[in-house]
């Protein structure tokens, strides 16, 4: 089947960056971004002037905007970290948003042409997914592709897809351990393919190349408390990625990753990283069963609902683990309180079956 949704318009989709440098990558993406609002979040200090190539249609927002727009809830926003990028997903008002990372460029395909990664994670989005069962011939809704034989033609319709999760050429998004015994390693394997994350499997999401609709899992997309004054960092797309595939899988929406790839050019350092990660690669040996054993109930009619249980789920059956799971937990109702407020409109609604 190669039925192609319609793309969204520009207008309906924003772009959200999180940055500490300058944003001199834009000119390689200047053909595929600039009918695009760009959402900037600068991190780390306020005064510091981002210079941002002409000709983009940008909003800039520093900590003292995000102080000025939340008040106290600003809390809930991480400092020194690219978790911060959340707050970009809070005060854009598209339909749909794409983050990307300020060291991420433009990758070529085998065929050695430009790949617009905009383009591929909105023919992702446009189309459903399968996640209740798995077609090998991966995404059936893709140009040249289709369901296999065997494939149940009940099931064939699929569901709406929520979020598209691309790839890294080059720097591949690695944890500090990995780094460390394989520094030179680069992801040069281009694997042409989309896929379906299956019902009931949770997966690492990264933020450096990731599209999603914001009306209805932004409520999800909350990227945790990371950085400064915080145990833990590196883990804040992989919490939003865990919160999102429960809640997903709970109302019947779909998570696709695999293509589009972008070139990730800069390797961050591993020590440091190791220093933000450690207490995550063990915690997540607790934290990975929680997520698998968590059902949601029936009775919670949009995604915020489905977040607020979440919330009191990890209060619950996380605090054991470290106090820092309560401070998590108050932040996603934090969140949850900030979103309804900035986008009553954008309550995350079960799917309209
Ligand atoms: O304190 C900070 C640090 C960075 N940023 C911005 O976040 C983006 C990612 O930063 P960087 O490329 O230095 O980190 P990586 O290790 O390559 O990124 C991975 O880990 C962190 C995130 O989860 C990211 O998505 C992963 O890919 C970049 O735009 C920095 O300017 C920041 O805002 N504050
Ligand atoms: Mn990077």
């Amino acid at each position: 089947m190669s039925a192609l949704g319609n793309l969204p318009a520009p207008e309906d989709v924003d772009i959200v960056i999180p940055t500490i440098r300058n944003l001199d990558f834009l000119e390689q993406w200047r053909p595929f971004f600039e009918r695009h609002k760009l959402i900037i979040v600068q991190d780390g200090d306020p005064s510091r002037v981002v210079k941002i190539p002409e000709g983009f249609n940008y909003e800039l927002y520093n900590r003292n905007d995000i102080e000025r727009i939340l008040g106290k809830r600003a809390e809930c926003i991480s400092f020194k970290d690219s978790a911060c990028r959340c707050f970009g997903f809070l005060v854009s008002k598209a339909k749909y948003v794409y983050t990307i990372d300020d060291d991420c460029f433009v990758a070529e395909d085998p065929q050695g042409n430009k790949i617009n990664a905009l383009d591929q994670h909105l023919r992702n989005i446009s189309t459903p997914s399968t996640p209740f069962f798995f077609n090998t011939l991966y995404d059936p809704f893709a140009q040249g592709s289709d369901f296999v034989r065997g494939y149940p033609f009940s099931l064939r319709e699929g569901v709406e897809t929520v979020v598209s999760h691309g790839l890294w050429l080059n720097i591949p998004d690695y944890d500090a351990p990995t780094q460390l015994v394989k520094p030179a390693e680069r992801n040069t394997r281009y694997v042409n393919a989309v896929m379906t994350v299956p019902k009931g499997s949770l997966f690492p999401m990264c933020g450096m190349n990731l599209t999603f609709n914001r009306e209805v899992i932004g409520p999800a997309m909350y990227f945790g408390l990371m950085g400064h004054g915080q145990p833990l960092g590196r883990y804040d797309d992989m919490w939003a990625g865990w919160c999102t595939k429960v809640i997903c899988d709970h109302l019947s929406l779909g998570v696709k990753t695999g293509l589009p790839y972008i070139w990730h050019s800069k390797a961050s350092d591993p020590f440091t990283n190791l220093k933000k990660e450690y207490k995550g690669i063990f915690w997540q040996e607790e934290i990975i069963p929680f997520f698998q054993s968590v059902t949601l109930s029936d009775d919670c009619q949009t995604v915020c609902d489905c977040y607020l249980e979440l919330a009191q789920k990890v209060r619950d059956e996380l605090s054991d683990l470290d106090p820092y799971f309560t401070k998590l937990a108050d932040a996603m109702g934090t969140w949850i309180e900030a979103w309804k407020e900035l986008n009553p409109e954008a309550q995350g609604r079960y799917p309209q079956k």
